[in-house]
This record gives C-alpha cells, structure tokens and sequence, in this order.
C-alpha cells in the first residue's frame, strides 16, 4: 500500500472501529438495564420464595401440590439466575471487545453473492436488529477462510456444506482501547510482521492467546474433528499447547449447546503449568476445562491408603543415583513396568482370577473379625462364574452390608456399648430422651428409661459401624496389594531373565509392605484396580487432551484410552523432548491407525532463529526444523575459571538482561538438589524465586528452576548453570528441553572447562564461546 492510501485506509477503519464501539455502548446500556431489572428480580423471588409457595402438608395431595409449588418457584428463580449469569459473561466480552473490536478482516467474494467484509474478532457482535455481523466470532465458519488461504481462490465449510469464492483481501490490525495503531494487507501467511512484534515481546508469566495470529497448520488442529486420535509432533515451540488451548476454545464455541468446560479435560506436565495456562481461555472469554497433571489424576484413582511416588521423584533419582548397579536395576524395573508386556501380564492375571486368586481383607470392628477373608473369597466365588468380577464385587457389597447390620444388632448388647453411654454427655443424652419420645407418641403407654436406653444403645453402635459401611461401600475389603504382589510372583515374563524378574520382584514387595508405590508401579496398580472395581473415567468427560504427550509410557496412554472410551483425544509432544526413562510410547497403537490424524508442526516460534539454529543439532531430524525469521544474539558458551568467577559474571548477564527490559529469567538446573544450592547461593546476592515440584504459580522475575519442571514453560533469557553436567541418552532431551525454553537469549555455564557430549553434533558456529578469568 503507498503511504497516501494506507493513511486514507486507516481513517476509514478508524470511523468504522468507532462505530461499532458506539453501538457496543447502546448495548452495554441495554445490558445493564436488564442485568437490573433481572437483578431486582432475583431478590424479589428469593425474599418472597415463602409467600409465593403453597405449603401445606397435610394430606398426601397437598403435600404432592407444595412439592410441585416449590418446585415451580425454584425454577423461576433458577432461570433468572442463569439469565443474569448469561449477560453478565456478554457484558465482560462487551468490554474486552471495546478493547480490540477485531483483529483481522476479510474481504470474500462467493460467487454468486456478491462481496462481504468479515471483520474477525474473539466474539461475535451484531447490529441492534440481531441481522448484520459487525464482527464475526473467529471460530465461524467463514473465518478460517482468513486462516487458511492468503489472496485468491478460497472456500470454507459450513455444515451445510462447502462455500466456494475469492479472498479478496486479508487485513491485520493492531487496536488498542478503541486506537487503531496500525494495519497490514498481509499475503501468504497471517502477517510475518504482526507475528515478528508479538514473538518480540518479552515473555510472560501467563501463556497469551494466539488468536490474532493462528497459522494455518495450527489451525488445522484447532479446527480438526474428523479422528477420534489427533496426533501432533510439533518441534519445541511450535505452538502446541497454544494451539491446545485454542481448539478447546474452538470445541466450545462449535458445539456450545452439548459440551461445556467441565466435558473437557487437559492432562498437563507439571502444577506450574495449569497456572501458566490459566488465563488464556478466560482471554478468549471462555471457561477454563479440567486441568490435573497425570500423576494427580493416578493418586486419585489410588487412594490415600498408599503413597505414591511422583514422576518427578523418579527422575531426580535417576539423574542423583551414584550407584550405576542399582540404577541399571532401578531402569530395568522402570522399563518393564511401563510396557504393554507388564498390562498383558497383569490382564491375564485378572482372567485368571475369575476362577482363583481373589484376596480380600477381613472386616473388622474392635479386634472382633465379622466376616473373615475366607468368607469373602468363599461368597465371592460360589457367586456364578459368568458374573464379571465387579458385579460380583457390588453383589458381594450388598451382601456385606446385609450382615453387617445383623451384627450391629446384636452387638448393642454388649458392654463396651454400656461404656460408652457413660461417656455421654448432657445434649447427647437430651437427644436420646427426645427422640425417644417422639417415637412412642403418647406419654403415659411405655417406659421412657427402656426406650431412651435402646435409643442410645442403637446410635452410639450405628455411630461406630457408620465407618464400616462406608469402608465396604468404598471396596476396601478388597486387598489389591497383595493381588499385585502376586503378580510378581509368577513365573518369570519372557523378555526379562530370571535374575531381573526376581530383584524387580523383590524391590517391589519390600515397597508394597511399606504401602509405598514407586511411580512406575502407580499405573499399573491402579489399572489392577480400577479393572476389579470396575471403575470407570471421571464421569462426562469427552474430549481429552494430553500435553507433552511423549513422557507417556505405552501402558499409561493404554490404561489412558482405556479410562476415556468414549472421548476424542488430541494428544501434543515432541519426541525430542521425551525426558522420562521409560519406554516412549508409540502414542496410538497400529490397530487404532485409522482413527488417527496426523499433523506435523516443523516451524518453531518461540526462540530466536539464533537459539534454534544452535538447537536443532539436538533434535532428531532437527535440520527440519524451521526458525521463525526473529533474530537475536548467538547463544553463549561459558567457561568460567572457578565459581566464584561464574557467580559474579552471572550477576553480570542477568543485571544487563533485566536492563535490556527481560522480565523472565530462569537459572535453569539439572536436579532439584542442584537448583536448591544454586538458590541458596544467589539469594543472598538477589531477588530471586525457587521453583519446585509443588510450586503452582509461575511469576515474573528470575527463577531458579529444575529442567523437567520448566517443560512446557517460556522465559526471556535462559542460563543453564552447568550445562556440562549433562550426559547419556537420557540427558539429552533434557537438556534440549532446557534450551529450548529461552525466547531471546540463551547462556550455558561449562564447569571443567568442558563441553558436554552433545556439542559433537552443534555446529561451532551457531555460538559463541567465552572464557571468564
Ligand atoms: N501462531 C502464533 N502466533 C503467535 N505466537 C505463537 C504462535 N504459535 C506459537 N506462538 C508462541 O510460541 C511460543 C511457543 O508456543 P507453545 O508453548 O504453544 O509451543 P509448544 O509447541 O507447546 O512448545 P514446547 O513443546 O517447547 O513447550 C509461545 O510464546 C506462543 O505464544
């Protein structure tokens, strides 16, 4: 565009935006008129909700009729109440469309019809008659056209079908409270420069929405529904999650009259993330779907009978351990455990406990056994084989519950009860006395002592079996311990000697004896589990998206599959960063293929070209991988003469970041123990913030941080404290991980004077080294 006619073109955007913000303020206006009116509305229903029902219970009918009544009442005031819920989250879009009306607008002619201008903003707005789009929602139909075609022929989908025609112009703005500040006709791609000024911005401690800038490969997930599986291998920086976050957005707003947030779950890295992520839905005026990271998600299933190691226990003890023989072991178990060997074996085992093998616990009251183990298994087993175990379990609850109460009865005579009514206290007995008499209706008929004493007899052993009931409802008869210990037991699997077999065996009982579960063990014991209670996924849930989705092991994406039959599922990962010991899952088995979709993200977005030209000699096939064309400084290689030297030329760098206006820093390590001393070291010299395992609030400033805990997480600059300290297969990814979490610049300290391994495969010139003496 020439200076003159982008200077004529901005006006004539500008008289536009400010129209459309007038008609926002008439229909604030309107808005807040209802919100009153409904408001008043709300309170007179809820004071006069007494006055307004007709209560009277005196016969069957009338009680029928005030049940009815109430019920109608409640309604009324129900459907205010959503009401006004309805407009008050319209009022908050209102707002935020105040802000930034819309970021983009097509100009589309369909053959036929002539040309319309789509302006796309993060929520639709329409004229005062509900008949012309001032705005157009960027999950409409027609909006993809903006994402997916540059210029020229164009066509998109409408559930009626396609829609054929021309982009005749694809326009970017930048609005700020109402100011146009500037605006692109862009070409091939959503606007490189509206991309290359947001991608310039410093990091920040909340994820952004990309929706102004979506590229079309993202968009092709956010848009996807065909697969029950949506695979994306996106290299680090790609906008994965992003793309995550808007096709949950996207689901919403598709099918907004069947699937709510609470349909929705996000399986995430790590606590730090959720709040990392929490903002951006909520940005694009929508709810925020179930988050839990997978390790919350097993503990639930589990229980609190047992302690369950985390994920990330298990990795610092693999990255600590000095004792290569107990490691190599440790591995060994890890390996097996998390494969689709250790659930076949694990699945015949639960076949054959259709006939035999069934351990339950005795049930138990004051030293006392009432139904002993023996009993359990007997009633269990004499049920009909054809019975699956769990409805065998729920036919034996019924039972258990049945004699229980008959024990109950009979224990009210014994002498602890006597005790215990001793112990009574005034109300307690108060209590007793009045209930006692209520139930006997007439005064002068019956022996209120006698009464009162059976009362009291019967609460204080209904108050104590309460427990009982409540623990048998909860299957905790059921010894899944020792039915796990007995898998271990059994002959020895055919890829493992018999020499492995018997110390993975053994390690795993002494655990088990101390109701401990090391983290590979969580999986498969819970799936053990839940396979005999027979229980099912967090109820509704029916779309499932799992990020950093290649730190799965094969039997936890099984086992995951296996929870959510019914729900589609968008899983995210790139297998360079695959930081877990573990064998790293296929993602979705061969005989799922055809209910997969693959898509493929090769260009990165976060780190500077620099950071990722010195990067992909990490990755597999990483010359593939394409920067995003945003320059920096290379990144630098530090050898420093001896600690001291480092610390101080570490405050050095950091101080000139901070000036150059950085506002995440992260002081990345390899193990928490490390990140603790490096911490303790540098807050006596600055302010700065240690970030652990339970930390679940992600700030700005500068962090000390484990590596495996800034998955999924982005900062201004990055120094890695002692990048030499990285070594073996393992490593690897984890220190690609680290890298790749800086968006500007990047700083690695090499203790020894040496480089790690890794550098065999990284181009020497795509850094810089320095020597600090
Ligand atoms: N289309 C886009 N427009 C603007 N920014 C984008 C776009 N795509 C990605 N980004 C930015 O790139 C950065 C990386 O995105 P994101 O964290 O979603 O990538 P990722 O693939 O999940 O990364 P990783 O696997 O390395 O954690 C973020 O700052 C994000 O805002």
């Amino acid at each position: 565009m020439t200076n003159n006619r982008e200077a004529l073109e901005k006006v004539t955007e500008q008289k536009r935006i400010d129209f459309v913000r007038n008609e926002m303020d008439d229909k604030l206006k309107l808005m807040e008129q209802d919100i009153h009116n409904i408001g008043g509305d709300v309170s007179q229903i809820r004071s006069n909700f007494w006055e307004d029902v007709t209560v009277n219970l005196d016969e069957p009918d009338d009680v029928i009729e005030t049940f009815t009544s109430i019920k109608q009442q409640a309604e009324l005031l129900g459907e205010r109440e959503r009401t006004y819920g309805q407009i008050h989250r319209q009022q908050k879009i209102l707002h935020k469309l105040k802000d930034t009306p819309y970021f983009g607008r097509i100009d589309f002619d369909e053959a036929g019809e002539g040309t319309e201008q789509v302006y796309i903003g993060i929520a639709s707005f329409m004229d005062k008659k509900n008949e012309t789009f001032y705005i157009y929602d960027w999950r409409a139909p027609i909006s993809s056209v903006y994402y997916d075609y540059s210029p020229g022929p164009a066509s998109y989908q409408t559930p009626s079908g396609k829609i054929d025609g021309e982009l005749l112009l694809k326009r970017q703005f930048i609005i700020r409270n109402g100011k146009l500040i500037s605006l692109f006709d862009t070409g091939v791609t959503i606007g490189d420069e509206l991309l290359l000024e947001v991608l310039g911005n410093n990091a920040n401690s909340m994820m952004k929405s990309i929706v102004a800038t979506i590229q079309k490969e993202q968009n092709q997930i956010i848009r996807n529904e065909k697969s029950r599986y949506l695979l994306v291998q996106g290299v680090a920086g790609s906008g994965k999650t992003s793309a995550a976050l808007q096709r949950v957005a996207y689901l919403l707003y598709k099918h907004r009259d069947t699937l709510k947030s609470d349909n929705i779950m996000l399986f995430s890295p790590n606590p730090l993330f959720n709040s990392y992520v929490s903002t951006v839905l909520p940005e694009l005026g929508e709810e925020n779907m179930r988050q839990s990271t997978f390790f919350e998600y097993l503990q639930t299933r589990i229980g609190k009978a047992h302690q369950v190691e985390d994920s990330f226990s298990q990795l610092e003890y693999l990255l600590t351990e000095t004792n290569t023989l107990q490691k190599e072991s440790r591995l060994k178990s890890i390996q097996f455990k998390s494969s689709v060997a250790f659930k076949d074996l694990i699945d015949n085992y639960f076949r054959a406990l259709h006939k035999d093998g069934m351990a339950f616990k005795d049930i138990v009251f004051r030293n006392k056994v009432f139904i002993s183990r023996e009993e359990l298994t007997r009633k269990f087993y004499e049920m009909e084989s054809h019975i699956s175990i769990p409805n065998r379990i729920q036919l034996l609850i019924e039972w258990a519950q049945k004699e229980m109460k008959k024990h109950a009865k009979a224990e009210r005579k014994q002498q602890w009860v006597d005790d215990e009514i001793e112990l009574l206290d005034k109300e307690e007995y108060l209590e007793a006395f009045h209930a006692a008499q209520k139930k006997n209706g007439k005064e002068d008929e019956f022996d209120y002592f006698d009464q009162e004493e059976r009362f009291l007899r019967k609460v204080i052993v209904n108050r104590h079996f309460k427990s009982i009931y409540v623990s048998i409802k909860k299957r905790r008869f059921i010894d899944i311990p020792a039915m796990y210990r007995e898998i271990f037991q059994l002959s020895c699997p055919e890829s493992l000697t018999e020499e492995v077999w018997r110390k993975i065996a053994e390690q795993t009982i002494a655990n088990l004896e101390q109701s401990f579960l090391s983290y590979e063990d969580g999986t498969p014991f819970a799936y053990l589990k839940d396979k005999i209670e027979g229980r099912k996924s967090t109820s509704g849930i029916r779309q499932v998206f799992i990020d950093e989705a290649q730190d799965y092991s094969d039997f936890q994406m099984n086992y995951l599959k296996e929870l959510f039959p019914y729900s589609k599922m968008t899983l995210l990962g790139d297998i360079n960063q695959a930081i877990y010991a573990h064998q790293h899952n296929e993602i979705v088995s061969k005989e799922d293929n055809e209910e997969v979709e693959r898509i493929v993200l090769m260009k990165s977005y976060r780190s500077t070209k620099e950071i990722v030209e010195f990067t992909r000699g990490l990755a597999v096939n990483g010359d593939l991988i394409e920067p995003f064309n945003r320059h920096g400084e290379k990144p630098k290689v530090i050898h420093a003469q001896d600690s001291t030297k480092k610390i101080d030329d570490l405050l050095i760098r950091i101080k000139d970041w901070q000036e150059n206006g950085y506002k995440t820093i992260a002081i990345i390590c390899k193990t928490i123990k490390e990140s603790s001393e490096v911490y303790e070291l540098l807050k006596k010299k600055i302010d700065v913030r240690f970030i652990q395992k339970g930390t679940t609030s992600y700030e700005k400033g500068i962090s000390v941080i484990p590596a495996y805990l800034a998955k999924g997480i982005e900062f201004d600059g990055v120094v890695l404290y002692n990048a030499s300290s990285y070594h073996g297969d393992l490593e690897k990814e984890l220190f690609y991980t680290a890298c790749t979490r800086a968006m500007h610049a990047l700083t690695m300290y090499m203790d020894d004077g040496k480089l790690n391994p890794y550098f065999d495969q990284i181009n020497q010139d795509t850094y810089e080294t320095i020597e600090v003496n």
